[in-house]
């Protein structure tokens, strides 16, 4: 029977809550319960699994959301919804490396001083500071005097996450400000082509063409900050998770497709040592793949367990007979025509017992009876009742990167039903979803 109104009120205080605990109950078995003011990470940050973390977040932020836009007037509400600059604050703040700066400054810097090292207009400094300061990100210490604390210490130069800040603030928001355009212009508002997509819309208006991937070919600094960005997915996505939960130690060979610098192959690497690795992507993509490994994981390279190897996955197909074929967030990146494409040219280099796993974010049913039907045939796990079916909010970073592809490549992250008919196109067998809270990993077989 359907729940009255102040029951659902009632039962989402209650999984605020419960997963608000959980997660307290986490922290608290790597070190201290965090503060919002702390000024240095936790243990927990960096821990490769976490996916116990991300399930209890994922209930308190579509939990707390949902309330409040249930209790909050909606116009309220629907302000808030466009009324969102904290990206223009937070490109001021990453560009001028205020985080960085502030390293030096434990107790606080005054705008006053922190204007004079970046020439940027001290009282409109203090605006940016203050609602950056507003949402958690920095410490207001003093009037007018900021600090660092845990959330704006991801804004360090050196932290991977960083640069895919960058990318979202620069090329993704020129493209999101042409969106409308590019669905009302007839000679592109029904393409799907790469070189269509609203960021090279807004680019192309200054003499740039091709696709994103053509874009870097041309320019070391993009290709870096991309490549970098790619690191910065591990923690974003939680994805790493992969190599606690999927059982990488009863196989030998991994290939991993536009596998870029390695983001998830140096971790396999140092963590799975008997596994032989081969990283397939554009050559432009493979040449500073190599000098990393050289820093980071010249063990592997002295044993031989990796290679490098170019391959246009369009036109070639991957190394045959390996045990596993593993393509993290890369048919997010193509559309349905081009995926396919990329899954019959790996499904030819299958041997019998070969897997093929794509790690991507699945978009959830909104549809209460479409979730239980997905829950109870593939293992994924069903948002609690009053939340709305698909997590609400709490799974809001895989619609906002559903649409982070629309803007970069005309592409999409898909549902369990999308890629059941991927699988299907490209002769594979989808044999299990791993659910690892954030992201999934779908494992199948040659059909
Ligand atoms: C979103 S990145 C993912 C990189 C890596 N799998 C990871 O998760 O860190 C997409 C990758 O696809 C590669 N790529 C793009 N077009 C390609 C093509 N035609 N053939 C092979 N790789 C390609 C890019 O160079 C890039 O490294």
């Amino acid at each position: 029977m359907a729940m009255a109104n102040k029951a659902k009120l009632e039962a989402l205080l209650t999984l605020i809550n419960t997963s608000a605990r959980d997660a307290i109950t986490l922290y608290e078995q790597y070190g201290e319960v965090p503060a919002i003011d702390q000024m240095e990470p936790h243990p927990l940050d960096d821990a490769i699994d976490q996916t116990a973390l991300k399930s209890a977040i994922r209930i308190l932020e579509g939990a707390c959301a949902q309330i409040c836009a249930t209790l909050a007037p909606p116009s309220h509400t629907a302000i808030n919804l466009v009324q969102v600059y904290d990206h223009a604050c937070v490109r001021v703040v990453a560009r001028e490396r205020v985080s960085d700066i502030l390293l030096k400054y434990p107790r606080g810097l005054h705008v006053n001083e922190l204007s004079k090292e970046i020439n940027i207009e001290p009282k409109k400094l203090a605006r940016i500071m203050r609602l950056l300061a507003t949402r958690g990100c920095y410490n207001e210490v003093d009037t007018d005097v900021f600090a660092n604390n845990r959330l704006s210490l991801i804004l360090l130069e050196e932290n991977p996450v960083k640069h895919m800040i960058l990318l979202h603030v620069e090329p993704s928001a020129k493209g999101a400000t042409v969106f409308y355009e590019t669905l009302k212009d007839p000679r592109i508002a029904y393409s799907y082509e790469q070189t269509a997509a609203p960021v090279m819309y807004a680019i192309n208006k200054d003499g740039t063409e091709g696709t994103i991937f053509d874009l870097m070919a041309r320019n070391d600094d993009q290709r870096k900050c991309y490549n970098t960005s790619m690191r910065g997915l591990n923690h974003i996505m939680g994805s790493l998770a992969v190599l606690t939960h999927f059982p990488f130690e009863k196989y030998s060979t991994v290939v991993d497709v536009g596998g870029g610098i390695g983001a998830f192959s140096l971790s396999l690497a140092k963590m799975h040592k008997s596994i032989k690795i081969t990283i397939h992507d554009l050559p432009e993509a493979l040449v500073p793949a190599r000098d990393i490994w050289v820093r980071e994981c010249p063990e592997a390279l002295a044993e031989n367990r990796v290679e490098f190897d170019d391959l246009n996955f369009f036109e070639q197909v991957p190394v045959k007979d390996k045990d596993i074929y593993y393509l993290r967030n890369i048919i997010h990146n193509w559309d349905d025509r081009e995926s396919t494409i990329i899954l019959s040219n790996i499904r030819k280099a299958l041997g019998p017992n070969s897997r093929v796993l794509i790690h991507d974010y699945v978009l959830r049913q909104l549809s209460r009876k479409q979730a239980v039907i997905e829950a109870s045939e593939f293992g994924v796990v069903l948002a609690p009742e009053p939340l709305l079916a698909n997590f609400g909010v709490g799974n809001i970073r895989s619609y906002q990167q559903d649409m982070t592809m629309l803007f970069a490549h005309n592409a999409k992250e898909r549902t369990l039903q999308d890629f059941l008919a991927l699988a299907t196109a490209a002769r594979l067998k989808l044999e299990k979803v791993w659910d690892l809270a954030e992201s999934c990993v779908l494992e199948y077989s040659a059909a």
